[in-house]
Formats: structure tokens, sequence, C-alpha cells
């Protein structure tokens, strides 16, 4: 397999967005988005439904065109690009392919119009676990395998840059455990690997970097750990036959408090000690006191509670 251009650095891998924006009637999908995307990495790409994550990919890719700002694949607009599965390739819509066809057939159209030599069509069917099913129809596919046929097209032109919408839908565990070690593979190779979810566990473990969005705009563009020692916040849940009152004691004391649906406290801006102390001072039984750790995907919903297009009690 040939390598991509050089690695970590290089301009060849990188995708830059520049005040990107995109507006749909009264709706900006995407709101001045400025921020590199770099090789030799994972970049988890998050936000909420309707964030704006999908519009985002396919201004990068010249599929949908920007109302302001730019997009450039090492340098370049990628719609100026001839061949661009060599440039870059990319997952966006598993079920966007013509079911009569053989998986093999639908992606040696895909070489052929991109002038990539048929040989590839049976390593990326390889490397994705799909050679038995190569000859069989398309439109009997599940969405797990229609996802590796996807991902199988972006990988056709060996490019140094890949983009995956939403890759992790539809496949079982042992698709997600395959789908996060080939991008980790991939970004040791020294390419660009961009990878949209609306979960942060999907993500979590395997990018290294993470590029969070809501309602089309930039909230956090930081590595993971840089991510996580900011906002997983240490906690205490407490639990107490006379919540109303320790919630005031513990607001008083500047604590914020969050009421669990199971009727236990979650504490955050006061340790143990102090919940204790304060609880001990007013005779407040406490039936539990247990510190914790935010999970990134709790810490991720909260960042971008005030973001989501439509929440569960609204949707229903
Ligand atoms: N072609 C379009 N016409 C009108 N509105 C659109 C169009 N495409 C996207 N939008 C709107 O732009 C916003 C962002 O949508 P987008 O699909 O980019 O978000 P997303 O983060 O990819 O979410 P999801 O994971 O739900 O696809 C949404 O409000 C959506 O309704």
């Amino acid at each position: 397999m040939t390598r991509p251009g050089p690695a970590t650095g290089s301009v060849s891998g990188m995708i830059e967005l520049d005040g990107l924006t995109r507006r749909y009637g009264r709706t900006t999908a995407v709101d001045d988005l400025t921020l590199t995307v770099r090789p030799g990495r994972v970049t988890g790409f998050l936000g909420p439904n309707g964030a704006g994550k999908s519009t985002t990919l396919r201004m990068v890719l010249g599929l949908t065109t920007p109302t302001g700002g730019t997009a450039t694949v090492g340098g370049v607009r990628f719609r100026d690009r001839a061949r661009g599965l060599r440039h870059a390739g990319a997952l966006l819509d598993a079920g966007d392919v013509h079911g009569g066809r053989s998986a093999r057939a639908h992606l040696a159209a895909l070489a052929r119009s991109n002038g990539i030599g048929g040989v590839r069509v049976d390593e990326v069917l390889g490397q994705v676990g799909l050679d038995d099913a190569a000859d069989r129809r398309v439109g009997g596919f599940s969405l797990g395998m229609r996802q590796r046929l996807g991902i199988a097209a972006a990988l056709l032109g060996d490019p140094p840059v890949l983009m995956f919408d939403e890759p992790f839908n539809g496949l079982d565990p042992e698709g997600v455990r395959w789908v996060r070690g080939l991008f980790r593979r991939l970004a040791t190779e020294g390419r660009t690997v961009f990878v949209s979810s609306h979960l942060m566990g999907e993500v979590e473990h395997c990018a290294d970097h993470l590029v969070v969005i809501g309602r089309g705009r930039l909230i956090a563009d930081e590595t993971l750990d840089a991510f996580a020692a900011r906002v997983g916040r240490a906690e205490v849940v407490v639990r107490t036959p006379e919540p109303a009152m320790l919630t005031t004691a513990l607001a008083d004391a500047g604590a914020s408090v969050r009421p669990d649906p199971d009727g236990a406290l979650t504490v955050a801006g006061v340790g143990a000690e102090r919940i204790a102390e304060l609880a001990l001072g007013l005779r407040i039984p406490l039936h539990q006191l247990t510190p914790r750790t935010a999970s990134l995907e709790e810490a991720f919903m909260a960042l971008t509670a005030a973001d989501v297009e439509y929440t569960a009690r609204e949707g229903r």
C-alpha cells in the first residue's frame, strides 16, 4: 500500500475551515467555524443531532456550497481536485448505494471514475472484512455491512484525509471495536482522520483530539485529555431523607445541586467532607455520600444541553 504524504504537520493532509458558514433560510446550520484538523491523529467531531456536523463535512467535500468562509483540504478547495478519492475519502450516508449492485461492482465503478486500479477493490474489501459478501447485492446488506462498504469506498484511493459521518451507526460491539482500531491505524499511518458522532462514548476510546459544536458554533477544539481535565467535574452523590433542607444548605455554601430521578442529589463545587460537616451541623441524616467523577459523556451532554435541537420532552 502506498503511504499518504508526509506525516504530522504536512499541509497535504490538513482540513482547514475558515469562517465556514451555511444558512438554510433562517436556520444557521454552520456558524463561522474556524479550525484545523491535523494529520497523524483521530479527531472526534461531536455535537448533538442537528448541530451541523454533516453540513460541515459536506462543505469540506464540496457537496454543499458555503454561505460564507472557506473549507480546504491540503490547502485546496476539494471540488477543484480532479480524482478526488485520492485526496480525501469519506463515508457520508451508508444508505446511499445502488441496491442492485454487488459490493464489488459498486467499488469497481468508483475506482474507474477516480482513475484507481482495480486491484484496490479487492484490497479494501479484505480490509473491511467483506471478502465473502463481495458478490452479493448491496440491497440485501445490513446497516453494519453498508457501513463497512462505505468505509471501503473511503479507503479506495488510499487518501491522506479520511472523513466518517456517524460511522458507528448500525455496528455491533465487535464492529465498533474493529472501526476504532481501524481509525487508530489510519492515524498512525500519518493520515488525517475526522470522525463525527453525537455520542461521546463512541469516539472517546479512539480520538486524540475533539472538536465539539452546538447549533453550528464551535464549543471546544482541544485534546481529549484537555477536554477531560476541563469538564470532567468531581461530584458527590448524596442521599438524605431531607433533600430540600440539604439542597438549601449546599447552595448557600456555593455548591451546585442536581436532583437525580432516583431521589439522590448530585453535588458539584464542594467536597464530600464539607457536605458531611454541613449536614452534621444541621442534624440532617445522610444515607449515602459517594465521590465520583462525571463521565465524559455526561460532561459532553452538560456542555451541549443548551444546543440540543429537540429535547426528549419536545420530541414526544
Ligand atoms: N438541505 C437542508 N435544507 C434545510 N435545512 C437543512 C438542510 N441540511 C441541514 N439542514 C439543517 O441544518 C441543521 C444542521 O444539520 P446537520 O445535518 O448538518 O446536523 P448534524 O450535526 O449532522 O445532525 P445529525 O446527526 O442529526 O445529522 C439542522 O437544523 C438541519 O435541519
